[in-house]
């Protein structure tokens, strides 16, 4: 058996992360072709690479399929309930910076931080008859923020991209999505609330608390952990 790495299959958050274990003198690269999604580790012995969607990371290294994994902060607490149960946190990688955020559209001039949401939702359930709607594919993390600061007239929509547009296309009025440079939500005419950020997230190496760890595995990830210092 070998040391199982989860590291995302395409990217900036693949290219990066390759380009961090090398740093740490262990050279991660696709097998094949740029299609294919087989992976090759060369030196340090008994590890072994699977390329994965950055969203399947969280699953596979609560299953134990995968001793290691790469991805963001935000993936993790989404899609694994009590986290720090199943999974360590094992370094910050320093890249895929991302904050986690609600925003609205920048005309509602009176609506700039959870309170005013709170007090603009039950004003539109009063007006359209139905709550209004928030655009997310981070559906845990926004329902425990927003009952954690007592926003509650408002109902979730599902989106799983282009979140930022669902305003525009009016299927939500307000949105809870990942932002870095800010571009997407300016050019979709959207303002994040001041007390509107749930999470900073960015590229980690996690470790599974739930695989198996043979003497082959132990021996490899003690390895892995000098390498990283
Ligand atoms: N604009 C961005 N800048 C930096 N990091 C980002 C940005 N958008 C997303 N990320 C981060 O990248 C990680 C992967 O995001 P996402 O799930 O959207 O990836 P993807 O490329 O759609 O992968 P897949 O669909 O294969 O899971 C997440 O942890 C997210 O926080
Ligand atoms: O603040 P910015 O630098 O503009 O980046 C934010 C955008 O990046 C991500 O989208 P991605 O490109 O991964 O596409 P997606 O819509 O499929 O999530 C995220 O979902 C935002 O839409």
């Amino acid at each position: 058996m070998t040391l199982k790495l989860g590291v995302p299959s395409k990217g900036r958050l693949m290219e990066k992360t390759f380009a961090w274990f090398a740093r740490h003198g262990i050279e991660l690269s696709r097998a094949g072709s740029d299609r294919e999604y087989a992976g090759k580790v060369d030196g340090i012995e008994d590890v072994s690479l699977i390329l994965l969607s950055a969203g399947e990371i969280p699953r596979e290294l609560a299953a134990g399929r995968i001793h290691l994994g790469v991805t963001g902060t935000d993936l993790v607490h989404e899609k694994l309930p009590r986290w720090e149960q199943q999974v360590e946190e094992i370094a910050p990688l320093g890249f895929g910076q991302a904050d986690l955020v609600i925003a609205v559209p920048v005309c509602w001039v009176d609506v700039e931080t959870l309170d005013d949401l709170d007090a603009a939702a039950a004003a539109f359930r009063a007006t359209h008859g139905h709550r209004l709607r928030i655009a997310t594919k981070y559906h845990r993390m926004v329902r425990e923020f927003l009952t954690d600061s007592g926003v509650a007239d408002y109902t979730l929509v599902d989106s799983q991209g282009a979140t930022e547009g669902t305003v525009m296309n009016e299927t939500a009025e307000a949105i809870a999505d990942i932002t870095s440079t800010g571009e997407t939500l300016r050019a979709n005419h959207l303002k994040i609330l001041s007390d509107g950020l749930i999470l900073q997230s960015q590229a980690t190496l996690w470790r599974s608390r739930v695989a198996e760890y043979g003497a082959t595995e132990k021996a490899a990830l003690t390895e892995v952990m000098r390498r990283l210092g």
